[in-house]
């Protein structure tokens, strides 16, 4: 981290590029075409706004359309999605047939927003596509996966799920086994994607396309380079930092206890000079993310929250209304973090250091998106410096300070902490918690397991734990007592030689 002196102020507005891409057309076109793609694809992409190739799709359209797998690493909003989008839909145009493409990616907000780049794109095909994800009616998705979509996409859990309880569909037939966000959905932590991917890819033949994308391939490389084994393609964009340049990257030093009066202090200001900014704020936890969108409310900021604990409908209408704006301020756990593309979004500010680089890449690339400046601050505790020093060696970049006056934080102070207690308390009434454990339960249950057994399985694990440290701590205690006795007796051997040697010098 480095100190910047002065206020800083947030960037200037992107600037339109209107004319430019009226005279680029015909250059466009014709870049797309020279990747392999059909004319009428071209165009298409043209229409949708696809001014020209990114690098990504540049690199990976090609090898892909040769029929090889492909891995590819490029910074956030470059461009991956029409990177795999394209190649599937010309391949799917030369002989369609149903289910020809599967996606895999790990939220299910961002399973809808795949989708709808192969619907616009897909349009002059007739494309036929499928959601499958969790917190939606089952038996409608079997119905639809029953019709032969020509793509689906999916988050793991639900389409293992289906794989798991109905004949009615069959993968045997896939040509494209795309992953979006593929370390994610290897990664092994607290939403573990391991034993569904299991069941999916004893699906899928071996005989197919892979298709691995993600800002952070290169971290799990190796285990994903087993997925994907005929003749894979490589292809990471060349660059130093990993974040991209449009992007202003601030950190902001605040006492834990004062967090929430500079965070209410930033989105004034943002929204007293820009009022058609859009905001994300990252919260560490489902219930920071519900007191914080109470008390910002409690303030008459247009917040809304989004995280996993919200029924599915309430999520989707979450980021509805704040995709069209309706809700200026999106405050989301990680459930946010990853591919979504909201070209509104100036500023993302994280509420939490991220504890992993990669989740903050991930976090702060929700903007400056497509060539847009953005500006992502990171309210940074002491206890946090270190996460920071870890952020800067992964991005290859210095965070610079974002200052703020000092005293208007002060003069808010009491007021912000007295309204956060108070929402805490109406959280509390709410059984905030209680629902939790109701929430786990029941994905427990949708997993085939029984709560009641897993807690007690849970138990006696606690408990063999426990027993296991007892033991280890009796044992180190018994090796300690033996060895100081050891000593013990080498000392008073020692002491009787000396005396021997005393009582004959004597003599
Ligand atoms: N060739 C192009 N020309 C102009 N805009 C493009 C082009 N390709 C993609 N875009 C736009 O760039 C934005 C970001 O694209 P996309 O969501 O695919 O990024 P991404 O690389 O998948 O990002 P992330 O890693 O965050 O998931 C989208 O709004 C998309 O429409």
């Amino acid at each position: 981290m480095r100190r910047a002196g002065g206020r800083t102020r947030p960037p200037a507005r992107p600037v339109t590029r209107g004319r430019k891409r009226r005279v680029q057309t015909g250059t466009a076109m014709a870049e797309f075409r020279a990747l392999g793609l059909a004319p009428w694809l071209a165009e298409q992409a043209r229409q949708v706004g696809l001014n020209r190739p990114t690098p990504v799709q540049a690199a990976c359209i090609p090898p892909v359309l040769q029929g090889r797998d492909c891995l590819g690493c490029a910074k956030t909003g470059s461009g991956k999605t029409a990177a795999f989008v394209l190649p599937v839909l010309q391949v799917l145009s030369e002989d369609p047939y149903g289910i020809f493409c599967l996606v895999l990616t790990p939220t299910r907000e961002l399973a809808y927003q795949i989708a709808e780049q192969f619907r616009v794109l897909g349009k002059p095909l007739g494309l036929k596509d499928c959601v499958v994800v969790g917190g939606l009616d089952m038996v409608a998705q079997a119905l639809e996966l029953s019709r032969k979509p020509h793509v689906v996409i999916a988050t793991p859990g639900r389409l293992a799920d289906h794989l798991r309880s109905s004949n009615t569909f069959s993968l045997k037939k896939l040509k494209f086994l795309v992953l979006d966000e593929a370390d994610r959905l290897l990664e092994q932590g607290c939403a573990d994607f391991t034993a569904d991917l299991e069941v999916i890819l004893e699906a899928v033949p071996a005989r197919r396309q892979t298709l691995l994308f993600s800002a952070t391939l290169t971290d799990t490389l190796n285990e994903l380079k087993g997925l994907a084994a005929n003749r894979p393609f490589f292809w990471e964009a060349v660059s130093e930092v990993r974040t991209v340049d449009e992007l202003d990257q601030r950190y902001l030093l605040v006492p834990e206890a004062v967090k929430d009066a500079y965070l209410v202090h930033l989105i004034q200001t943002f929204q007293d000079e820009h009022e058609d900014w859009s905001i994300i704020i990252f919260t560490k936890t489902c219930k920071d993310c519900q007191v914080l969108n109470m008390m910002l409310r409690k303030y008459n900021f247009p917040s809304i929250a989004l995280h996993s604990m919200m029924k599915q409908r309430q999520r989707f209408a979450a980021l509805a209304k704040f995709k069209s704006s309706i809700f200026k301020i999106l405050i989301a756990t990680d459930v946010a973090a990853r591919g979504l593309d909201i070209p509104t979004v100036q500023v993302v500010i994280n509420h939490n250091t991220p504890g992993l680089p990669k989740i903050y890449i991930h976090r702060v690339g929700r903007t400056a998106r497509a060539g847009r400046k953005g500006i992502a601050i990171t309210l940074v505790t002491q206890y946090d410096i270190h996460l920071v020093h870890a952020i800067e060696e992964e991005i290859k970049l210095k965070l610079q300070e974002f200052s703020v006056e000092e005293r208007f934080v002060l003069d808010i102070l009491t007021q912000v902490n007295v309204t956060r207690r108070e929402c805490e308390i109406e959280l509390e009434g709410m059984d905030f918690d209680e629902k939790k454990e109701i929430n786990k339960r029941k994905q427990m249950i949708l997993e085939g397991k029984d709560p009641d057994l897993e807690a007690k399985r849970k138990a006696e694990l606690a408990k063999i734990k426990k027993k296991n440290k007892q033991c280890r701590e009796k044992v180190q205690q018994t090796l300690q007592k033996k060895k100081q006795l050891q000593l013990k007796r080498k000392l008073q051997k020692k002491m009787e030689r000396r005396n021997k040697l005393h009582a004959k010098e004597e003599k």
